[in-house]
């Protein structure tokens, strides 16, 4: 029999083939030495026989399939229970960024309206204070319960033991989870995961970087976590925050890594700058996967330096709304350096089979339908778009974010699909790969034509004493005037600053696109986003771009 279109469908399979394989260690206690034990694990069998009693617990309080479940629990043997649980309930777990704005998160648990609310005892309080999603009507609390009502976790898997395997027959379309975007442009959007964007999903990745079932995953950004038992491998989860990968203590994932034979690493970009700063070997590892925002070439570069010579280190491109679109491994980003720090863009790679990725001509309206659209070809810069089976098709209870970021296609079999807008400004090379240029909603508007973020910065962060840069857009509509933020180095003098600044003009004048860049202004710290600590708040800074401009003149 085929197995459901469900993702905890591998679970019975995979506990039955390897039924003491590990799927997830955590760091449990600690040592004298401050290294984590690592003495809290779940294997395959447990995982399978503990998320099927969960389900069975879940449906006698009262969560049905199709309901949404707000899920804050920090990654745990308990969280792996939960979601594969909810997955075989047929319930809808919604998933937020813990560590996103205050505001934006109750706007984001309320627009949910979620049926229940499973958290640990930090978000049941918060709950409780600040009135998060005061519709649900059961809270689950995962460890202590303390003044609220409600059973716990633990209480839950009690009262399902023994019902046996739980699965329901989840149709290809059906809803399997909320997942909301870190919302670097805006408020986040929930993004609708059917069951079968998942399936594709794991397809794809499983695919595209022949990950093999019995291999040891060190995933230090917790949603992806989750695609770990579906493949067959053990997740070691690291001891540090996930909240704040750049603050993450090298030293304990090395001897996670070492411990554990660990041979795949998923990480931002933030989390390699660790790694690759720190400068020690990890000979063990043999596949890399860095994503959710461009990862600097030194650190590509830094990386390889570590990694064995058969070593694989891949960055994905691509969104919650639609993972993963194309890849590169870095010995091909790497020979692209040098045309990036030209101003080309940035290579994301090529489409992950079977993707369609077109480029469109750029427009902020609605495209309602694909025969609207105008297709461009090869090096002409437009916005990304994906057809395929992870493109996801709507944001939950957001119609207007939905009309701008899909498109309905009607293929010459009469057949219909939706097309997503990456929201992304890219363009093809004459080989097929993709080039990444900076989000839609970043691009500055001249009189003289548009400019781009990801082919105007990587120019002046080439100097040595710039630590990043960021285009911003003063004024309205197509009269903007480009603006260069720039990042100094953390201990460069401030009385060096004006020097370096005439340097980057001088450098400014060296490509036609960056000649037209007459401002050039010094901030202290960029905004940056929680997640990645790398997307630059741009929208911040041209507000206050803005302003030193208006002060100067
Ligand atoms: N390999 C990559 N290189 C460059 N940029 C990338 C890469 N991978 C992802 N990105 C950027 O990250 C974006 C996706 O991020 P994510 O889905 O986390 O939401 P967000 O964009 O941060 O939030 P929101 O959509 O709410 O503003 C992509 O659209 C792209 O701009």
């Amino acid at each position: 029999m085929s197995e459901r279109c469900n993702i905890a469908a591998a679970l019975p399979r995979l506990a039955a083939e390897a039924p003491d394989r590990v799927a997830m260690r955590c760091p449990g206690t600690h040592g004298a030495n401050g290294l984590a034990r690592y003495d809290v694990a779940l294997t395959y069998a447990g995982l399978d026989r503990r998320s099927d009693a969960i389900a069975a617990g879940l449906a006698k309080h009262g969560v049905a399939r199709g309901q949404r479940v707000v899920v804050m629990v920090r990654p745990s043997p308990e969280f792996f229970l939960l979601m594969f649980a909810l997955f075989k309930a047929g319930a809808v777990p919604v998933l937020v960024d813990p560590g996103i704005d205050k505001r934006a998160l109750k706007q984001c648990l309320d627009e949910a309206q979620p049926h229940a609310f499973v958290g640990i005892p930090l978000a049941m309080f918060a709950r409780k204070l600040l009135g998060w999603a005061r519709g649900a009507k059961v809270a689950v609390t995962v460890g202590r319960r303390w003044a609220w009502g409600g059973p716990t976790l633990a209480q839950v898997e009690r009262d399902g033991t023994g019902a046996g395997p739980q699965l329901a027959d989840t149709a290809p379309d059906e809803v399997a989870a909320i997942l909301f975007t870190s919302g670097s442009t805006g408020v986040p959007k929930g993004v609708v995961y059917r069951h079968r964007h998942f399936v594709a999903q794991i397809d794809m990745l499983r695919d595209a970087f022949g990950l093999q079932p019995g291999g040891v995953d060190l995933p230090t950004f917790p949603p992806f976590a989750l695609f770990d038992p579906a493949l067959g491998l053990s997740s070691i989860i690291p001891d540090m925050d996930p909240t704040r990968p750049a603050k993450a203590d090298p030293r304990k994932l090395h001897d996670a890594i070492a411990r554990f034979g660990v041979d795949q690493l998923f990480g931002s970009p933030a989390l390699m700058r660790v790694l690759a700063e720190y400068g020690q070997p990890l000979p063990t590892l043999r596949r890399v996967t860095s994503a959710g925002a461009p990862v600097p070439a030194d650190v590509v570069a830094k990386m390889r330096g570590l990694l064995p010579p058969e070593a694989q280190f891949w960055t994905p491109y691509g969104a919650t709304e639609c993972l993963p679109v194309a890849v590169i491994e870095a010995r091909e980003l790497q020979s692209t350096r040098e045309a990036t720090e030209q101003g080309a863009g940035t290579c994301v790679g090529r489409p992950v089979p079977p993707n369609e990725v077109r480029i469109i001509a750029i427009t902020d309206a609605p495209i309602a339908d694909w025969s609207q659209a105008q297709l461009l070809g090869a090096e002409a810069i437009g916005e990304i778009t994906v057809a395929g089976p992870s493109a996801t098709d709507e944001y939950f209870a957001r119609p207007q974010a939905t009309a701008l970021a899909k498109i309905r296609e009607t293929l010459p079999d009469g057949r219909q699909r939706i097309v997503h807008r990456m929201g992304d400004l890219g363009r093809f090379d004459a080989q097929g790969r993709l080039w990444f240029c900076g989000r839609k909603s970043h691009r500055v508007r001249t009189p003289l034509g548009n400019l781009y973020t990801e082919q105007v910065e990587p120019v002046f962060n080439t100097h040595p004493e710039v630590a990043r840069t960021a285009l911003v857009g003063v004024g309205e509509g197509a009269a903007q005037e480009p603006v260069l933020c720039v990042e100094m180095a953390p201990h460069l003098p401030q009385y060096e600053h004006e020097r370096v600044l005439a340097e980057l003009r001088r450098m400014s004048e060296g490509f036609v696109h960056t000649a037209r860049i007459r401002h050039f202004l010094v901030h202290d710290g960029f905004p940056v986003d929680i997640r990645h600590n790398a997307k630059i708040g741009r929208e911040q800074l041209a507000a206050w771009a803005a302003k030193e401009l208006r002060w100067r003149r």
